[in-house]
């Protein structure tokens, strides 16, 4: 535990029990706890954060090397290192001059190259050039999981009004009902079925993958051509038959949560076209931009980051809600998940010695208005202080339902204003009396009726869901996810908790399938695999 941490709990203590409302009685607050970036507005004025806080996690942010670290990932140096990679997701959304080393290697030239051939192969499949068996290709499957699904998807869905391909279908789920879902109806002589998997070994992807190809199979004459491939594992995917044209490499140096800016982005591509997913390309480069830039307490990955820390380290709230007031984002939340618990749900620092503080924290939520109607009680009555974090568009899409969209404004600020100002004893027996409530009744409903209030959120609010706004978010994430990781001594690029699951589940296959016995598995496991074997 470094003085900075010590002199951030010192503080914290202090003003743990302050009104965050009295801030605002501060000059400028809403102002002052703002941040803007190309279009962009954070505001964090809704938090126990003031001025002596913020300079404190600055410090800390500081006396951490978040700067040189960052410069590192950005120069290529290997810092997941119990991969011995580099990190450059972000040479995939670079721009067309940039230079960008790893290992004393130019990795620019290969990723114009790649997407070269996406776009070229994405136009001709969508103007029909790239046809199926039965003509013009209507239905795309991606079929992948984690990383190489769950990017894709959730923008697919957030970019629906920009869809102007063919129908996008995600298969992800090792279970089988999600694959026979998607089949049905579909047309497989106007199918493309993309195989996304960063190392194409992968058991639900590749159990998924060959039943796509069975399906195909009973009615065209060659599958493979109605095949495409998006991996780091270029020898496998020739492997499964997929020839090279319709392949799409990339390197070990893209983390699976951080790669839908490149091949695994493919399906998005398809979806809204090369020139959109440039936009979201160019989103995502801006908020680069802003992150290399911006002073750590004008920077807004960075100021998401310590916001996150503050709450989580410091104050002790385990979970965050995202609730973004975006039906679109519906998947954000999903996606989240993946990006932050994979990156930063680690009990070693990065010298391999335990963390000493809470990793990183349980990332859940649901689109608003939906939320309300289901865990907002909890959020506001509850014991537990959930920190909320809303993302709202000044603009919708469905200019005819203006009306709609400022109900969903309205109904997003007025969310953080309730979390924030509470009601008071007070104030639930006036309420209770004008509607006649009298005596010991009137004290027990109004008791009910009371939220605590100074309960934290940030508000990320953009002027709409396009597709350079998506990058911006994606990429904002992602630096946060950096900035917490950097300061908590974390490796946030590994993932090796996934494995001990993936070994068990391979081991009990052929007990289940009845060829192995359960001799040497717990009683709980046996009594399970008795019940469930058919
Ligand atoms: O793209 P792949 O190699 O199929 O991996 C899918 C996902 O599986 C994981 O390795 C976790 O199980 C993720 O990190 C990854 O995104």
């Amino acid at each position: 535990m470094t003085d900075k941490w010590a002199a951030l709990r010192v503080h914290q203590a202090k003003v743990a029990d302050r009104a965050i409302l009295s801030l605002f009685d501060a000059p400028n607050r809403a102002a002052d706890f703002s941040i803007r970036a190309d279009g962009m507005l954070f505001d964090a004025s809704k938090t126990n954060i003031c001025r002596e806080t913020r300079a404190l996690l600055v410090a800390l942010a500081e006396s951490s090397d978040v700067a040189g670290r960052r410069s590192a990932m950005f120069n290529g140096e290997k810092i997941n290192d119990t991969e011995g990679r580099a990190v450059l997701h972000v040479a995939l959304r670079a721009d067309d001059a940039a230079v960008i080393k790893t290992d004393g290697q130019d990795v620019m030239p290969e990723i114009r190259a790649v997407r070269g051939r996406m776009e070229a192969f994405a136009q001709d499949l969508r103007e029909g050039r790239f046809q199926g068996q039965g003509g013009k290709i209507t239905d795309v499957i991606n079929i992948g999981i984690g990383g190489s699904d769950l990017g894709p998807a959730m923008a697919v869905l957030a970019l629906a009004p920009y869809h102007d391909g063919p129908r996008m279908h995600f298969v992800s789920n090792v279970d089988g009902a999600h694959i026979s879902q998607t089949l049905q109806g579909l047309n497989p002589e106007t199918t493309l079925v993309i195989v996304a998997s960063k190392t194409f070994s992968t058991i639900e992807t590749m159990t998924n993958a060959d039943t796509a190809k069975a399906w195909m199979a009973k009615v065209v004459q060659d599958p493979g051509a109605q095949f495409a491939a998006v991996s780091t594992a270029l020898d496998k995917t020739s492997a499964y038959g997929i020839v090279p044209e319709r392949v799409f490499g990339f390197e070990d140096w893209v983390g699976g949560r951080y790669s839908m800016w490149g091949p695994i982005g493919l399906a998005l591509m398809l979806a809204i076209g090369p020139k959109a997913f440039g936009d979201f390309l160019a989103g995502g480069r801006a908020m680069d931009q802003h992150f290399l830039t911006a002073p750590l307490a004008q920077n807004m990955p960075v100021m998401l980051a310590l916001v996150g820390i503050w709450h989580n380290q410091l104050c002790g709230y385990a979970t965050r809600a995202v609730l973004p007031y975006d039906q679109r984002l519906a998947r954000l939340p999903a996606y989240l998940q993946q990006l932050e618990m994979e990156s930063n749900g680690k009990r070693v620092s990065r010298d391999g010695s335990d963390l000493t503080l809470p990793s990183g924290p349980v990332v859940w939520g649901e689109p608003g208005t939906n939320g309300q109607h289901a865990f907002y009680q909890l959020i506001h009555q509850g014991t537990r202080v959930v920190p909320c974090e809303f993302l709202v568009a000044k603009q919708g899409h469905e200019p005819d339902l203006a009306h709609q969209h400022l109900l969903l404004v309205a109904n997003c600020l007025a969310q953080s204003e309730a979390l924030m100002r509470g009601r008071s004893l007070d104030e639930a027996r006036a309420i209770m009396a004008r509607k006649g409530a009298t005596g010991d009744e009137l004290e027990r409903q109004a008791r009910h009726r009371v939220f605590p209030g100074n309960r934290p959120s940030t508000t990320l609010a953009y002027p709409q869901l396009t597709p350079f706004t998506l990058g911006q978010i994606i990429a904002l994430y992602e630096h946060r996810v950096f900035v917490e990781g950097v300061i908590l001594g974390i490796n946030s690029y590994d993932q090796w908790g996934v494995e001990l699951g993936k070994e068990l589940a391979l081991a009990l296959q052929p007990v289940l399938e009845g060829r192995v016995g359960t001799e040497g598995k717990d009683g709980s496991t046996a009594a399970l695999v008795d019940f469930l074997r058919n």
